[in-house]
Formats: C-alpha cells, structure tokens, sequence
C-alpha cells in the first residue's frame, strides 16, 4: 500500500520539554500526545515509547532525542523530550539549537531546581527565545507553596532575559492527564493553548540555500543511504543535488520523508529523512552536513563568547587557560579544538568570556552559530560564533 503523504495545512513549529529530572518532562509529553490522539489530532505515543525509542535502540544508533509529532487547531508541532540526566545538557545544545520554543517543566512539589536553571540558561545560550512554563505535578503540589514556585519560576526567567512576569504558566498534571481526569485533560488543553499562543510563529531562512545538519544515518540495503535530521534553512525536493560536507562528495536526493511519509517539499524546520543516491555505507555521519553544492565553507577557527559553567552547574572546578583542548559540540558534530584567551589569560568556572578556537577538523561555520564545550563527558561551557576566522 502506498504511504500516505504529508499534507502541509498548517505552519509547522520544533517545541520541546527541558527541566530537572524527574520533574515529568516524559509524561507531560505523553499526556499532550494522549490528550490530542482523544480529540482527533495526533496519535497517542506512551510513555516508554518516547523514553526508549525501541526501534532505534534495535538498530543501534544511539539516540539521545525522541521527536513526537501533534497538531492543535491552528499548529503543526515536532516536539523533542530529551533525557533528563547530566547529559541532557549537551542534547539541549545540539538538539535544541533549532526549537522555536520550549515548554520548561517545573515540578510544582519540588520547585526551581539546579537543573532548571541550568537548562534556561543554556536555553538562552542557544537562541530558544520563547518559553512557556509548564508547573507539573499541581495534582500533588500544595497551592500555596505552587504559587511561591511560580514567583521563584518567573524570578528566574527574568533573570535569564525571558519576560519572565508576561510568559504564561499553566499548572497541570501529566500524570493526571494521562489517566483521562477531566480537570488535567483542560489543564493540558490550556497549556498548548498558551504555546500556539505565546510562541510565534519563526521566520524562517526558506529562501536560503539548503542545510541539514546529519543526526543520524541508516543504510537501506539495495537503495542507499538515509540520513535524518531537522533542516536548518533552505527547500528540498527529490532530484535536488546536495553537497555532504565532511564526507566530501556530491549526490543527488532520491527520497525525502517526514515522521515516514513521502513529502514534496522539506522546508527550513522540518524533521526529514533523506535518501541519497549512490552514497556507500558509512561514508555519511552524524555531524556531517548536507547542504546546495557551494553553499558553505567549512572552517576551523573562529571567534566566540563562552559562558564556563560554575562547578555548581556542572562545570569545572579549576580555570581554563590558552591551549586548553577540550570537545566543541557545533550543530550535530563532535570535534576537538585548540582555545586562545585575550592576552594569554586565564578564565574561571562562572566567566563568560570572549576567545579564539581553531577546530581539529573543518565544519560549517558562521557568526551566530551557538556550541557546547565538553570534557570528559560533562558539558564544562557553552557559546556562540561571534566571528569566522581565516585559517
Ligand atoms: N503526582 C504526579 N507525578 C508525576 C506527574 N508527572 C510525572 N510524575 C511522576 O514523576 C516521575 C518522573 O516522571 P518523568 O516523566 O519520567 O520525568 P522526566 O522529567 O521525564 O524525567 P527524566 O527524563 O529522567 O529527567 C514519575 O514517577 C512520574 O510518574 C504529575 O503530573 N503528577
Ligand atoms: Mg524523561
């Protein structure tokens, strides 16, 4: 039977839930799925669907992102949970660079904790400019002490740049929601109700040459190669001639899904997968970007300024110097680079600071472009390209 096709009705947005662990992201997003699926507009994916993503995991590709995908009545939505470990702070930069807007789950029980600060912070570091608060857990939470969280929420979104005192809050329940009770299936309703309207609708770069940055890839025995991953700006189309930067070569687009149906067009913001003609296994990785042929020049230095987390968000505990060699997250990719302070400086836990990279390895580079900086597995800063510097 031929797949059904993607029909584009409604403008298309990239959400998700960040917040501490355990303050419900999971089931929240559940909820919304199940509370959609009740009225006709999505279909409900439960819970150790999103945390486990089982088909991906049997296919051995590690996914850290699990998309799920709803409408309300005016939106399409690709919505992202992301583990809600230590590490879910590099998945907030390399994944969620591209959210339009981000529903910050607070647990209205345990409050603003360390993460949720971190995970605004960072939010703001990568350009997500539309928050809207989800207080979780209000079955639970006494009022009283929920109305403190709230000021404690907006306090700190004020104090990250957000209009911390005009954003909406909502109080719900995932878990309410989840098992049907009729006040948190409104609850639930009233949240996306302030997403669709607190979040507009972006801008987006359609008009400029295509981009992919690669999530993932997977070989599809006797077709090619398929990589997936959200476009960045630009169109695509089958028959489109696409450069892969980082695997050197050239190819033409041969298939080209959404969520596994056929579409005609894959637009700046779109989750797609591609199928590309003729490319040998292995040749295309994670990291790697697709993009119109002559459209972007790798690079391997640049100018940035860099945010070094504070031992108590997770940094480090003693300071950077010129020379310091740690990973660059940009965009999907992974790479070492070499940093240069001003005036051959020293830099602490906490500083934001201005400095010099040169990568290990050339990748698409451009002024605005945001980065986490990793070493030994914990995220130690994050950044943005300020300037893109000759070799
Ligand atoms: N009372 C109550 N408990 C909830 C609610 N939502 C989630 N929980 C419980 O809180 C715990 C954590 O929920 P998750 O949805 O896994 O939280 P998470 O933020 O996705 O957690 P990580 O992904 O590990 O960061 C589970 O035991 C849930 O059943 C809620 O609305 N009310
Ligand atoms: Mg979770």
């Amino acid at each position: 039977m031929p797949k059904q096709a993607y029909t584009r009705t409604k403008p298309h947005l990239n959400i998700g839930t960040m917040g501490h662990v355990d303050h419900g992201k999971t089931t929240l997003t559940a909820a919304i799925t199940k509370v959609l699926s009740d009225l006709g507009t999505g279909t409900f994916v439960p819970f150790d669907r999103i945390d486990r993503a089982p088909e991906e995991a049997a296919r051995g590709i590690t996914i850290t992102v699990s998309h799920v995908e709803y409408e309300t009545a005016t939106r399409h939505y690709a919505h992202v949970d992301m583990p809600g470990h230590a590490d879910y702070v590099k998945n907030m930069i390399t994944g969620a660079a591209q959210l339009d807007g981000a529903i910050l789950v607070v647990s209205a029980v345990d409050g603003v904790m360390p993460q949720t600060a971190e995970h605004v912070l960072l939010a703001r570091q990568v350009g997500v400019r539309h928050i809207v608060v989800a207080l979780n857990k209000a079955d639970a939470g006494d009022p009283e002490l929920t109305d403190l969280v709230e000021l404690e929420v907006r306090e700190l979104l004020t104090a990250q740049g957000y209009p911390g005192d005009e954003l909406p809050v909502v109080r719900v329940s995932g878990l309410g929601a989840l098992g049907g009770e009729p006040r948190w299936v409104d609850a639930v309703l009233e949240l996306l109700a302030a997403v669709d309207r607190h979040v507009p609708v972006p801008e987006r770069y359609l008009d400029a040459p295509f981009l992919l940055p690669v999530e993932n890839t997977l070989t599809i025995t006797g077709r090619g190669t398929v990589v997936t991953g959200a476009v960045e700006r630009g169109t695509v189309h089958v028959g489109d001639r696409v450069a892969v930067l980082g695997a050197e070569l050239e190819t033409v687009v041969t298939g080209l899904e959404t969520f596994g149906k056929p579409m005609a067009e894959g637009q700046a913001g779109d989750n797609v997968a591609l199928l590309l003609r003729g490319v040998p296994r292995d040749a295309v990785r994670r990291g790697q970007v697709v993009a119109a042929p002559g459209s972007v020049t790798p690079g391997r230095r640049f100018a940035a300024e860099v945010y070094l987390l504070p031992a108590a968000e997770g940094g480090r505990r003693t300071p950077v110097a010129t020379g310091y060699r740690p990973q660059f997250y940009l965009r999907t990719a992974d790479v070492v680079g070499d940093i240069v302070l001003p005036d051959g400086g020293v830099a602490l836990p906490g500083d934001r600071v201005g400095m010099t990279v040169t990568l290990g390895q050339a990748v698409p580079l451009e002024a605005g472009l945001g980065f986490a900086i990793r070493e030994g597995g914990r995220t130690v800063g994050a950044g943005t390209v300020t300037e893109v510097l000759p070799d």
